[in-house]
Parts: C-alpha cells; structure tokens; sequence
C-alpha cells in the first residue's frame, strides 16, 4: 500500500500506518506519553498483562515492577543457567551426531528458549528440552494462540457467543494444540498459585520474575492479583520462546547459506577460545565483531515481531509532514519495512554481517527495532540477546552444520501473526550435525 499511496496510509476507519524510519524514530520516543490500541492488543494477553495494558501510566507502574529485574546486570547473573539450558541441547544435539539422522534445529531453538525464560520468569522451568517430543506439543499451542488471538481481533463479537456453548460441547470441539494451551495455562496456574501461597519474600536472591512482581507490587493487591499474575506468566512464555526461537532458526539458516559468513564466524570463534561453563564473561562474547554483526543481521532478518505497532497520543495532535492527525488516532509502523528498506539497507536481502561492520554502522543501527521502540521496547531484548550469543557461539564452536534440504521458503514469514509464522507445513530448520574436531 505504501509503494502505491505514499508514506502514510489510512489501513482502517480508525488506524493511520506511516512508514518513515526518522518520525517512527522520533514519533515512538521513550519520553512521549502513548497509549496502546487496545483493538490491537487486547487479544495477546488480557487487560492485567503489561503487554496488553492500553493506558501509558498504568503501563508505567505494571512494568516497573519488574523492570530492574530485566536490566543487563541482572541478567549477566543468569548467564550460568543459559549455559546449563544449551548443555541440554547440546546434548540432544550429540545423539543426532552419532547416529547421524536429521535434527529439528528449529524445535531445539525454541525448547531452549522457552525453558531459558520459563526459568527466569518462574519458580521451576517448562523443561522441554526434556520432553519426549521435543516442545512439539508446546509449539503447536503456540501456533494456536497466535492463530486464535489473531482471528478474535476481528471476530471478538463471537466472544460473548462462545462463553454460553456448554461446556461438555465445548471440550469436544477442543482441537490437540488447543487441550495442548489450556495444559500449558494449567501449569503456569500452578506456578502462580505457588508464588502467592509463598507470599513476598525478604530475602531477594534466588527469586524468579513472578516472585519479584508478587514482592514489588503495591498496586493491585486485590483479587485480580492473581490474573494479573498469571496474564504476566502468559505474556512472557509467549514473547519469550517463539521470537528467540525464531530468531536462532533464522540466523543459523542465513550462516549455513554463506561458507564465507560461516569460515569468518568460526575462525573468530576459535581464535578467541571460549569456555562454555558457569564462568562464561558474557561481555568477552559480546566484544567480538563478526559474532556481533553476525547477530545483528539476524536480527535484521528475523524481525521478531512482524507486525505494525500502534500507539495513541491522546494528549496532542500529530503532526507528520503536511497532515495534521487528530488526538486520539492510532498511528502505527511495522519494524520490517524499516529493515527491508533498500535506501538504508542496500541489498536488503542479502544476509551481509558486514553492513554492521563498516564506520557508519552505529548510524544504521538507530533504524534496526526488533525489539520495538520507546516505553513499550521490549524488556527481554538482554536475556534474548545474551542467549543468542551463547547459542551461536557455542554452536558453531562445537559442531559442523549442514543444512539438509531446509530452504528460505521453510522460515521466511508467510503467516503475521504478531510473531512470523513460516508455511504451515514447514518442517523448519533441518540439519544434521557433525561433532567438530578441535584444531
Ligand atoms: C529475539 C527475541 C525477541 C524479540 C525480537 C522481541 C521483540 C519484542 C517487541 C518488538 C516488543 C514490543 C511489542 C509492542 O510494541 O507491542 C516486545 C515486547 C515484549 N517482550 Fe519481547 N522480544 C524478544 C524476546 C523476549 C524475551 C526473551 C522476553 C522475556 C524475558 C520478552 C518479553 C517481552 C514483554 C513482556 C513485552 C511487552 C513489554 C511491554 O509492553 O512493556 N521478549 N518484544
């Protein structure tokens, strides 16, 4: 529509789209007061959840109960458990070394992702990587949440519909990944029941994400504290496992296109001889520049989050070039056509590391918004970006990887659903695995 009408575009009755990276830079700044649509998000997580939360200053104080505890320095504590969650993929990954099959890469991505936030934000991790299935059961409710939050946006007046179907027809309509969700949400109950039961605690080391909120809330102490509770728990399995996930699938694909990516990445790598243990200096991985631009392109290429971003200035009039935009009016952008944009990202689809390696690369990178802008930036981007690098690093550290058959068509986005979803019948990254020998 934009290549048709122009920079700014009417996409409903109510909703203007602008696709310009500087007034998005500008316009979704973290000092401006904006509100989300709730049209837009009520769907992905319930009105207690922060991410669903539509008012800025209820936001304000829902987030910063847990804010802190998301900051880089928190999360370099965390660094020992990444470690011991890739050890167990790793050692799924051994027995597909050995007998030499084709592996899931892309299951294995997102059990680790899942099970490395399920344990930061709750009292006992999902542990899917220990799952006979592989977190199959786990993604196909993944796959049906996104699937049924993205239809009730517009079919939302069945809402009221659905709640008189009896119960004993209702559950016989339930599909598998649907029985699959309402187990999952049966667990993180249990989780928050458990957090409740123990009450805010004093003694602060140890305390998973839930606990910190139950410790720092002062708010809502009421008996929605519990929905909230759970609506967070919710929130943060979701936003958690299947963007990591994604994005771990994505930039391994786009290594293994490129022997050249693939020969610099690894010969950096070994160069700089990291040990995979409790003692891993997160900051020692960061500092390296291929690993670095490496992660960034794959970033680029993953786009976390598919979808436009709408926010509201109820407050003032917007005022974007010569069109004057009412208060009240949701203005939206979507990441990925920032990164797509071949004025700030030649070749965009190239997977090229080393656009973020050239001097004007800190410039580029104010336009690169994976993880959204302002107030509502997503507050896992560390814990995602430290697990990234683990997992690349290690990865391509121990093993030799050959894409078996996956193409571009298995990964790239065919399914916006807040998160990308590949082709419905994408058997995702498919690899074998060759244990690397040390050189
Ligand atoms: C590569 C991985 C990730 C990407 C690309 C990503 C991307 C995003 C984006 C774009 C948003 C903003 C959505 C909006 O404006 O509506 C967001 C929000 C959020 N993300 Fe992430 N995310 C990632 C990983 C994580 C992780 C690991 C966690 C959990 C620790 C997490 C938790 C959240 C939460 C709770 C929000 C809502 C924040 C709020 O509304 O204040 N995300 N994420």
């Amino acid at each position: 529509m934009h290549r048709i009408y122009g920079p700014i575009v009417r996409v409903n009755p109510y909703e203007v789209h602008i696709k310009d990276p500087d007034f998005c830079i500008e316009h979704f700044s973290p000092v401006k007061k904006l509100d989300k649509y709730g049209w837009w998000y009520r769907v992905f997580g319930g009105p207690w959840s922060t991410i669903s939360t539509e008012d800025h200053h209820v936001h304000k104080t829902r987030r910063g109960t847990f804010q802190n505890f998301l900051a880089p320095r928190m999360v370099r504590g965390f660094v020992p458990t990444i470690v011991e969650k890739l050890k167990g993929a790793s050692a799924i990954m051994d027995r597909y070394v050995r007998t030499g099959n084709v592996l899931n890469l892309s299951n294995v991505y997102r059990c680790m992702a899942a099970d490395v936030v399920s344990a930061y934000v709750l009292p006992t991790s999902l542990n899917l990587l220990e799952s006979d299935d592989l977190g199959e059961e786990f993604q196909s409710s993944l796959r049906f949440f996104f699937e049924t939050a993205t239809s009730m946006r517009y079919l939302g007046f069945m809402e009221p519909i659905i709640t008189i179907i009896p119960s004993i027809i209702f559950n016989a309509m339930l599909t598998q990944p649907a029985k699959a969700l309402i187990r999952l949400v049966r667990k993180l109950e249990a989780c928050v029941d458990d957090v409740i039961q123990k009450g805010p605690d004093m003694d602060k080391s140890g305390l998973c994400l839930l606990e910190r909120i139950n410790n720092n809330n002062k708010h809502e102490k009421d008996e929605m504290f519990r929905e909230r509770l759970l609506q967070e728990a919710e929130q943060f399995i979701v936003a958690g496992s299947e963007t990591t996930g994604h994005t771990l699938a994505v930039t391994t694909f786009y290594i293994l296109q490129d022997k050249n990516v693939q020969e610099k990445l690894r010969r950096e790598l070994i160069n700089a001889d990291i040990v995979f243990d409790g003692n891993l200096e997160i900051t020692k991985l960061q500092a390296l520049p291929y690993l670095s631009a490496v992660i960034t392109e794959g970033l680029r290429f993953s786009h976390g989050v598919g979808s436009r971003l709408p926010r509201i200035n109820r407050s003032s009039e917007v005022q974007y070039k010569q069109w004057k935009i009412p208060a009240g009016v949701p203005i939206s952008m979507t990441s990925r056509l920032h990164h797509e944009d071949a004025r700030l990202f030649p070749e965009p689809y190239k997977f090229s590391p080393e656009r973020w390696l050239q001097a004007d690369s800190k410039n580029l990178k104010k336009y690169l918004s994976p993880f959204g802008h302002g107030s509502r930036i997503c507050p896992g981007m560390h814990l995602a970006i430290y697990e990234i690098n683990i997992a690349i690093a290690y990865i391509f550290t121990h093993y030799t990887v050959i894409n078996s058959n996956t193409t571009e068509d298995d990964l790239v986005s065919k399914h916006d659903l807040g998160a990308p979803f590949p082709k419905q019948d994408s058997k995702g990254l498919q690899v074998t695995l060759q244990a690397r020998v040390a050189e």
